[in-house]
């Protein structure tokens, strides 16, 4: 158990990736912020990670209203005393042609995806400069922030930010001894993915299960990944053997993309 003693928050952990990367940590060792929109899911996986023996609390935020976000910061280290490993994994997917894409398509996303990682790195890196004993900071990116994706290209668009993010905030951060780094999943079989596939069956007239089947097929593995299998490359990223890497958007995709 290598987060033992170590404080984690992590966005979007009612469900998903999110949930799959918060009980991970807790099995490493950590007590666990959960933020996330949806209060029952919060609730259940709060539970789930206090039956493992850790420490857990729940804070209702939207990721993308900076106030809340640094609140949830505030909040976690007075209730858990300390914060060590910021985890934005929050995000939203939207299927759209391009030509398609109007202004008030690209908000919400936007704000979302790259408004929300933002405040995240802005709201740990002052709490880690606080303390002074450094800090973790890990964002959710994508194969879509390697690859452009056909109907996808807003979303893409928004993981290339991630990207970009991470790597700047690497640079203006490492003085402090704050690492910042991203994981890059390929297709996993979450919410997400169902209403991808649900939408790119209305844009192009598929089947509800082609654009996932296919997705899939492209991997090398030869299966769909799981959140457990992100989750343990973050709990990685959040652990001590990963204190000499920052500013590096890894993809963990099962072989989807080649770089
Ligand atoms: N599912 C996939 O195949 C992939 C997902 N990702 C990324 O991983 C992350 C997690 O994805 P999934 O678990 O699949 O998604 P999901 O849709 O299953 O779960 C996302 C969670 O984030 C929460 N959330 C959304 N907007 C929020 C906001 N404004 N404030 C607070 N919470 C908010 C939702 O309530 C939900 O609990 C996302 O950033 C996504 O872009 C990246 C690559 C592949
Ligand atoms: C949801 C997602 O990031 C992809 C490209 O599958």
């Amino acid at each position: 158990m290598s987060l033992v003693g170590k404080v984690a928050v992590v966005t979007g952990a009612a469900q998903g990736i999110g949930r799959g990367i918060a009980l991970r940590l807790a099995r490493e060792g950590a007590d666990v912020a959960l933020v996330d929109m949806n209060t029952d899911r919060l609730a259940q996986v709060r539970a789930e990670i206090m039956a493992l023996g850790r420490r857990a609390m729940t804070l209702v935020a939207d990721i993308s209203v900076r106030e809340q976000v640094f609140a949830t910061v505030t909040q976690t280290v007075e209730q858990l005393g300390g914060v060590d490993i910021m985890v934005n994994n929050a995000g939203v997917a939207q299927v759209k042609a391009l030509l398609d894409v109007r202004p008030d398509d690209m908000g919400r996303i936007f704000r979302i995806n790259v408004d929300g990682t933002l405040w995240g790195i802005q709201a740990a890196a002052e709490a880690f400069k606080k303390q002074g004993r450094g800090g973790k900071i890990i964002n959710a990116c994508s194969i879509a922030g390697h690859d452009g994706y056909a109907l996808l290209g807003v979303y893409s668009a928004t993981k290339f930010a991630v990207r970009g993010l991470t790597q700047a905030a690497a640079k203006e951060l490492a003085p402090h001894g704050i690492t910042v780094n991203a994981y890059c999943p390929g297709v996993v079989g979450t919410d997400m993915w169902v209403e991808i596939d649900r939408r790119m069956a209305e844009e192009t007239g598929a089947p509800i299960g082609a654009t996932y089947r296919k997705y899939v097929e492209g991997i090398t593995l030869g299966r769909a990944e799981t959140p457990d299998d992100v989750a343990g490359f973050v709990a990685w990223l959040a652990g001590p053997d990963s204190d000499y890497m920052t500013g590096q958007s890894v993809l963990i995709d099962g072989g989807l993309v080649f770089r």
